[in-house]
């Protein structure tokens, strides 16, 4: 295919609405019918037109397909070899490249429009962070020996996709490794492509790169990257960034090496077939090698706009079931339909309502870049947080008797009596964030404790099996592999297979989530401080609640502080990225939620950067 990535026009029309009021919490000054919004972002036509091909064309892009970079284009020609050009980072703008950090992520404002959230993630910094990318992989896999190093690039939905690939292009061209485009695909499919053999896939690759920033808002952005040693981390993402900030300062492309030197190759590949391709084996095995094992089953998928479409058509449909009803399969980066997110009422509403409306088996959901994942069963219950872990573990521990299962922090007590008393294994709960409770089932295997699941109650959930991957269409091939087998061995019913393995999970009376923001300009905070503040506030919380005989704290606890009180709990914690103490209470019911809530607001009285404003009106209502 001979065509230049950029002036294509998207399937967006101008009617549609950006995001709902309420949906990613509302920014501020941005509407579809504010007329500065539309002025900022390019429609021709009443369409909205982007940069770069369609996701749905990258689709469709013939299997291979020879580019070479042009900086500010890339262009598909026949050639598959090409020079890059001579690298110039002048323009990159003033930027603190560490302020992109975002745990084991790189997270960015790309799009701009949105008042008060200038574009951090512009196409020249995003150049300079591929190179520093590149560069780090150079300098780690110096002693190898092997050849020319290949890195894969792939994006979810987002509007700023094809911008962002094509700088991630030019950024690792410019190094001199050969760069391996995948299109629209899946956080969890770029790190296996560092697993596949496939020559004809040019795979494995020595890097991956995930275009991708989750769940947030449409005009956000950022990168994931994978070795096959698995997503990099904290130390390694700060890492990249110093020696982007070096880059930049340096105005220099990065390092060329005998393993970079020379012209890159630019290369098309669909290697979300071959990725799904090996899900479909993974469930044909489980059910004794039958070609259609879930013949008759009906299964509606709901992507909501992201990446998680192909689930449906890739690997359900060649596994016979039937996916009428499935809805937001389409990728379209203003997600206008609900977020992409199971951690999201409305998002899991509108699967239920699916699920119910087309008298379906199993509903399935996925987060924008399918690396989380919730279903919901025939009758519309959902398996959802406490609710999911308990499927998972309730299959795992059928093959692992007695291992232990990680989980997040703000787990439930119901769930810690299912997995030890009802299951017979062991609930190790420990802190939040997915590669928090990966790592943490990782070093209990590396001292002799066997894990073979670790998962949050936001859907990341990863497997030993599968090389501790978080990803949200595996954890789905689970479940079905549990309906396929079933029906293999001879069950009727349905999803009821599912429902009756989490029988006997004792679920609150109420549970909720309050969030209280710690104001950032408040002059109790020193420099800014949030943390330190937010720690300060846990040390006082821990002592009133060590000298109050209503409560109990927790006796094994890894982060903030967890108590038990009037027949439920509360958990208040830092968050992992932003300033809030999220807080969580489960009891028998909202009253007793409510005095648990009291007890704590009563003892943050006296921290007054803290916006106490929601948990007041919970404990007043
Ligand atoms: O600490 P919080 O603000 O609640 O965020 C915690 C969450 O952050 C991200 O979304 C991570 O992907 C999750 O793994 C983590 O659980």
């Amino acid at each position: 295919m001979a065509a230049t990535s950029g002036r294509v026009v998207q399937n967006i029309f101008i009617t549609k609405q950006y995001q709902k009021d309420g949906q990613f919490g509302k920014p501020r000054g941005m509407h579809v019918s504010d007329r500065r919004t539309l002025r900022l972002l390019p429609f021709r036509g009443g369409k909205l037109v982007w940069h770069g091909m369609s996701s749905v064309q990258l689709i469709h892009t013939s299997k291979y397909c020879g580019i070479s970079v042009n900086r500010g284009n890339v262009l598909c020609n026949d050639s598959l070899a090409a020079a890059p050009s001579a690298p110039t980072f002048s323009d990159a703008e003033k930027i603190d490249f560490m302020k992109l950090q975002n745990g084991s992520d790189i997270r960015g404002v790309a799009v701009e429009g949105i008042e008060g959230e200038p574009v951090t993630l512009t196409e020249s910094v995003t150049e300079v962070i591929a190179a520093a990318f590149a560069a780090w992989l150079l300098d780690k896999k110096k002693s190898d020996g092997s050849g020319r190093l290949k890195i894969s690039i792939g994006h979810d939905s987002r509007i700023s996709a094809h911008k962002l690939q094509d700088a991630v292009t030019r950024g690792l061209a410019n190094t001199g490794v050969d760069v391996i485009q995948y299109g629209l695909a899946s956080t969890p499919a770029m790190f296996n492509s560092t697993l596949t053999e496939d020559d004809s896939a040019c795979c494995p690759v020595d890097g991956s790169i995930m275009i991708t920033a989750s769940h947030l808002p449409f005009n956000r952005n950022g990168f994931k990257f994978f070795t096959r040693d698995g997503g990099l981390g904290k130390a390694d993402i700060k890492a990249i960034l110093q020696r982007a900030t070096e880059l930049h300062k340096n105005n220099s492309t990065g390092m060329k090496d005998s393993r970079g030197a020379g012209s890159s190759t630019i290369k098309k590949v669909d290697y979300m077939s071959i990725y799904t391709s090996d899900l479909v084996k993974a469930v044909r095995n489980a059910a004794g090698n039958l070609d259609k094992p879930l013949a008759g089953f009906h299964v509606v998928v709901d992507a909501g706009n992201g990446a998680g479409g192909f689930f449906a058509a890739k690997v359900l449909e060649p596994l016979g079931a039937i996916t009428s009803g499935s809805q937001f399969l389409e990728p379209d980066g203003l997600f206008p339909n609900h977020i992409p997110n199971p951690e999201d009422k409305e998002a899991m509403s509108a699967l239920t309502q699916a699920v119910l409306t087309n008298k379906a088996d199993l509903g399935i959901i996925f987060d924008t870049d399918v690396d989380r994942s919730a279903a919901v069963d025939s009758t519309g219950k959902e398996f959802n947080r406490n609710r999911l872990i308990a499927l998972l573990s309730a299959i795992v521990l059928e093959e692992h008797p007695g291992t232990t299962i990680v989980t997040d922090s703000v787990t439930s007590d119901g769930l810690t009596a299912f997995i030890e008393g009802k299951l017979g294994g062991k609930h190790h709960r420990f802190k939040r964030g997915y590669r928090n409770v990966i790592d943490e089932a990782i070093r209990l295997n590396s001292i002799g404790e066997e894990s073979h699941l670790a998962i949050e109650t936001s859907g990341h959930g990863a497997l030993k099996e599968n090389h501790w991957l978080d990803d949200g269409a595996y954890l789905m091939v689970k479940v079905l592999n549990k309906l396929a087998s079933a029906r293999a061995a001879g069950a009727s019913g349905g999803s009821e297979v599912l429902t009756n393995l989490v029988e006997g999970l004792e679920e609150p009376g109420f549970a909720m989530e309050v969030r209280i923001k710690i104001n950032q300009s408040h002059p109790d905070l020193k420099e800014g401080f949030f943390r330190e503040y937010g720690e300060a506030v846990l040390k006082h919380v821990d002592n009133i609640v060590d000298s109050d005989w209503r409560l109990h704290k927790a006796p094994v606890n890894y982060e903030g502080i967890r108590a038990s009180g009037y027949g439920g709990w509360f958990l208040l914690r830092l968050s992992l990225h932003d300033p809030v103490l999220p807080l969580n209470i489960e009891a028998p019911s909202k009253e007793d939620a409510a005095k648990l809530g009291h007890l704590v607001l009563t003892a943050i009285d006296e921290f007054s950067a803290l916006d106490t404003s929601a948990l007041n009106k919970f404990v007043l209502a």
